[in-house]
């Protein structure tokens, strides 16, 4: 099963040998995080990230180990954007000579880079970013320049100390007229003494959620007063400017400027199962050791994992773990063939990859945030200690249904992908993700055919359910749509029931990916009947959640809805002997986990008690402030009988 989890037996091979490497090395200790003051825990954790790039270098680590390495040291850093975005936003709108000049730099990290798109005042609506380039035809450069309070840039990671240059966001102004946004490289501090360049004022946006947590990043804010830049330096593979001041939109879409977040948004998803598993293994061992109740003569009392209840909570959890690795990786395989496809100027598959990605990140980074929190409620009142690692994991985990694009905003893009489907349906076979629309009549009549609950274990039966739903819903939202005169107003008052088509078309492809996967040569003794359960259980939660939609669209019965639900009892009784297992299968070091109830040893109750007397506050007996606060009310003679 672990080989299933990694992917491939050389990347569960490279995968531990990092989680190993990191995880023997004090320097990449967590626990003391949460303690630290701000300036503290960001020196700590340039700390940490210099001492990465040590091992990277000394040991020749390859790209690869290289990522994993960054992963496993398990704190948001400046490294994060400069290999996640900076970098590929250069491999991916920069030309050949661009790319020549500014790749180099970057790979050896002679420069430090971030991605400043997100603006005070502009986040989603990248159109309305206010921070100007104005190209100067006589001196050949642009000025970047950001005219308004909200046109500062604001949130980009790395910014506010760490990076020297960053990938800047604007709108592109030449011979007085607007030609769009467009990324520029510019430099932002001194690579002598690091001090901010003239015109640039550059800080740190302050606290953010949590202790710890994301506040090993500095997220900054950035505005330019008439700052100078060759011509050069505007990423030139999408438009070019020429030297004469002539704006040249090449036969590219100008979407492929929006190509980095397409990138980030199918990363995420992998890593929504990566941050949901680890909560799931954290959850899922300490249900296995806690027990609560059900005593009989004397005995042990019940473990909580034998509950039903929690049962009904944890394992679609565990499910949905690997439900979104799967899909995490069939997803990076669609990226991949796309960017090819670019290279090759076919840009076909462009908007099935935006919407993809867009869909795909907004539902399992939600699903995931929400999980976590599961996860911790599972855990009862030890889930809220920070020695659990739940509450670190959370608050690090949740800006991501935010970042690369608010998850509601990114729907209705996918709502507009399938709306769009819908209305070329008479002329135009849709493919892909939305072939299915392409069966729509016969997804309108046929209803669902179930009878027992085991008629619920049968691939076609789920994936024809899904289909009905999402189709339906597609169709009764393309209807309601027609009545408008003007479809932008259509759009926005039906934005709901089209958010809501839009994670039916998504979660299809959650579920049909799994499917998908099942098929496919699974190593392993039992591993595929492992799976074959949690996929059963992932798509029949989904559909017992989501029964609403099943019964609205007239796809299913409630007694068929019924059925699901008594077939999903069954299957999480199937999942209880393999749960540890297939947690264990994550491979995930104690270090990586960060977690005494998660501990691979179970050792919970003593580490638990040990832990707590290296707080801080238990330095001493008594507190510091209670001579000078508490023992007055002690003492204090009071006359009034009342009080
Ligand atoms: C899409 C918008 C919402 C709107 O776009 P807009 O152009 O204004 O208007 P539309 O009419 O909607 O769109 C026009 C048409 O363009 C199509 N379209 C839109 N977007 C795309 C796209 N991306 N690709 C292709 N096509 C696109 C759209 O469908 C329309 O087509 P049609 O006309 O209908 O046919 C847009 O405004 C938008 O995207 N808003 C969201 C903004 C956003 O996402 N901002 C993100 C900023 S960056 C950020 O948040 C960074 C966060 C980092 C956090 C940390 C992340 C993890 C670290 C990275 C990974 C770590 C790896 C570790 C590496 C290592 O260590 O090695
Ligand atoms: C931890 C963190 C790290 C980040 N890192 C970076 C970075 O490195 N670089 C960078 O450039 N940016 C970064 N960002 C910024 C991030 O990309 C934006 O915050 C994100 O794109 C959301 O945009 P916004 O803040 O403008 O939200 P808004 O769009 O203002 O959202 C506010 C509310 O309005 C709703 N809304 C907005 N538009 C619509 C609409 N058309 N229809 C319906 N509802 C709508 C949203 O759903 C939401 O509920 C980061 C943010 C965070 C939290």
């Amino acid at each position: 099963m672990k080989v299933a989890w990694a992917g491939s037996r050389e990347t569960l091979e490279l995968s531990d040998r990092m989680a190993k490497l990191v995880a023997n090395d004090p320097v990449f200790e967590k626990f003391t995080r949460p303690m630290l003051g701000r300036k503290e825990l960001f020196k700590n954790t340039l700390r940490k990230a210099a001492h990465g790039w040590k091992l990277i270098v000394d040991l020749r680590l390859t790209e690869e180990e290289a990522k994993w390495l960054r992963l496993y040291i398990d704190e948001p850093a400046y490294t994060d954007l400069h290999w996640g975005m900076f970098i590929p936003a250069i491999e991916g709108q920069g030309t050949e000579e661009q790319k020549k000049k500014w790749l180099p730099l970057a790979q050896k990290m002679k420069i430090i880079g971030c991605y400043a798109q997100t603006e005070l005042g502009h986040g989603s609506n990248v159109q309305g970013l206010e921070t100007t380039a104005t190209f100067d035809p006589q001196a050949d450069e642009f000025v970047i320049h950001s005219p308004t309070l909200t046109s500062s840039k604001w949130w980009p990671g790395g910014l506010g100390k760490a990076s020297t240059h960053a990938l800047v966001y604007a709108r592109l102004i030449v011979g007085g007229e607007f030609h769009g946004v467009h990324g520029f490289i510019v430099q932002l501090r001194s690579l002598e003494d690091h001090s901010p360049l003239p015109g640039i004022t550059v800080g740190d946006i302050g606290l953010k959620f949590g202790n710890g947590a994301y506040n090993t990043m500095d997220n900054g804010v950035l505005r330019f007063d008439h700052v100078r830049i060759p011509r050069n330096q505007m990423l030139m593979r999408v438009s070019q400017v020429t030297k004469e001041g002539k704006y040249m939109q090449s036969d590219v879409p100008r979407q492929l400027i929006y190509g980095t977040m397409v990138y980030v948004r199918q990363t995420i998803v992998v890593d929504a199962s990566k941050a949901l598993s680890r909560a799931v293994c954290i959850a899922t061992r300490y249900s296995a050791v806690r027990r609560q109740f059900g005593s009989r003569n004397g005995g042990p009392e019940t473990q909580v994992i034998d509950y039903k209840t929690q049962q009904s909570r944890l394992f679609p959890l565990l499910a949905s773990a690997y439900a979104f690795r799967f899909v995490g990786e069939w997803l990076k395989w669609l990226y991949m063939d796309v960017k090819q496809r670019l290279e090759a100027n076919d840009f076909s598959t462009l908007p099935e990859a935006h919407a993809c990605t867009a869909g795909l990140k907004s539902l399992t980074t939600t699903a995931t945030a929400d999980g976590i929190e599961e996860c911790r409620k599972l855990c009862g009142g030890h889930g809220y200690l920070v020695s659990s690692g739940l509450p670190e994991l959370f608050a690090v985990y949740i800006p991501a249904c935010t970042y690369e694009g608010d998850n509601v905003v990114l729907l209705l893009q996918v709502a507009r992908f399938i709306v769009k489907t819908v209305s070329e349906l008479g002329y135009k076979q849709p493919v892909g993700t939305t072939a299915y629309m392409g069966r729509v009549a016969t997804l309108m009549q046929n209803n669902c055919a179930v009878r027992t609950a085991e008629d619920w274990l049968n691939p076609g039966a789920i994936v024809e359910a899904f289909e009905a739903r999402a189709a339906r819903m597609a169709v009764a939202c393309g209807r309601q749509l027609a009545k408008f005169e003007n479809p932008e107003e259509g759009f926005a008052e039906l934005a709901s029931d089209l958010v809501e088509a839009s994670v039916a078309h998504c979660q299809l492809i959650v579920v049909s990916k799994f499917i998908e996967k099942l098929q496919q040569d699974i190593p392993g003794k039992g591993v595929k009947q492992s799976l074959e359960i949690l996929c059963y259980v992932y798509a029949l939660f989904l559909l017992h959640k989501h029964q609403g939609d099943f019964l609205a669209v007239g796809y299913l019965t409630p007694k068929q809805a019924l059925l699901a639900n008594d077939q999903l009892r069954t299957l999480y009784s199937k999942v209880r002997p393999n749960a540890i297992a297939l947690v264990d299968s994550f491979n995930y070091t104690d270090h990586y986990l960060g977690s005494i109830l998660g501990r691979y040893d179970g050792n919970v109750y003593p580490k638990l008690y040990e832990a707590a007397w290296e707080d801080p506050l238990n330095d001493s007996d008594v507190a510091d402030g209670f001579h000078q606060y508490v023992q007055p009310i002690l003492k204090q003679k009071l006359h009034s009988a009342k009080l």
